[in-house]
């Protein structure tokens, strides 16, 4: 049985208490922090910057993966390397060379991911497919948390699933958006790595045993 990885988004924690949320994630069975930087041009609405970044890598204990809702997202590679991302993922409408982009980021020692808008096809990554670490199917329109998932992520997720095994490429596939009890597990069984998860964790009146259920959700 696989491991699904689950990936509390700090857009839903609360900032006036950062520390004590981060600690939440800490001590639960989460395994990744989720950043979502929005540059207010890409999507409609700025999230938080380099300075925040910072301050929660001093107390994150597991890996970040940071998403970034940015255009021209090459400009900060080098940047989010030096502020301790792990995963480092550009939007593939993004991004003008996104092979290049790529590279870039593993040239920096990071796993290199690609998120794809609900209307975009996963077909368009079949040339590189290889070279994802990561892939990211918004299952809302990226720029908020807490809007309510889009029921053809499931195809999406089988599609590219598809891909994945034809060209034994080495992608995860990552789910981000409105993902609660009710996707979950639907989302699991279709082929799904990584769930990310904001409000639907840290709105739950027991975010620790909200992220134990996810983890626990049965693999294929
Ligand atoms: O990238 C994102 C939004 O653009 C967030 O990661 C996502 O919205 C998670 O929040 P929620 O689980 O509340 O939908
Ligand atoms: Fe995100």
């Amino acid at each position: 049985m696989k491991n699904t990885l689950i990936a509390p988004s700090v857009l839903a924690a609360d900032f006036a208490n950062l520390q004590r949320d981060i600690e939440m994630i800490n001590q639960s069975q989460a395994d990744w922090f989720h950043i979502d930087i929005m540059d207010g041009v890409f999507v409609p609405n700025i999230s938080f910057g380099m300075p925040v970044l910072d301050s929660i890598r001093k107390h994150a204990q597991k890996p970040l993966d940071v998403h970034l809702m940015i255009i021209d997202p090459d400009r900060y590679i080098k940047t989010f390397a030096q502020l301790g991302a792990s995963v480092l993922t550009v939007h593939y409408e993004a991004c003008t060379h996104l092979h290049r982009t790529l590279q870039a980021i593993k040239a920096e020692g990071m796993l290199a991911g690609v998120a794809l808008n609900p209307h975009t096809s996963v077909g368009l990554l079949e040339d590189v497919i290889r070279d994802i670490d990561l892939v990211c199917l918004m299952s809302v329109n990226p720029g908020f948390g807490g809007q309510s998932f889009i029921e053809n992520t499931y195809s999406k997720v089988a599609k590219l699933k598809e891909m994945i095994v034809k060209h034994n490429a080495p992608s995860r596939i990552e789910i981000d958006g409105g993902v609660t009890q009710h996707n979950a597990a639907q989302l699991v069984a279709a082929g799904a790595d990584v769930l990310v998860a904001g409000s639907f964790i840290f709105n739950a009146s027991q975010p620790i045993e909200t992220i134990a259920q996810l983890k626990a959700l049965p693999t294929p």
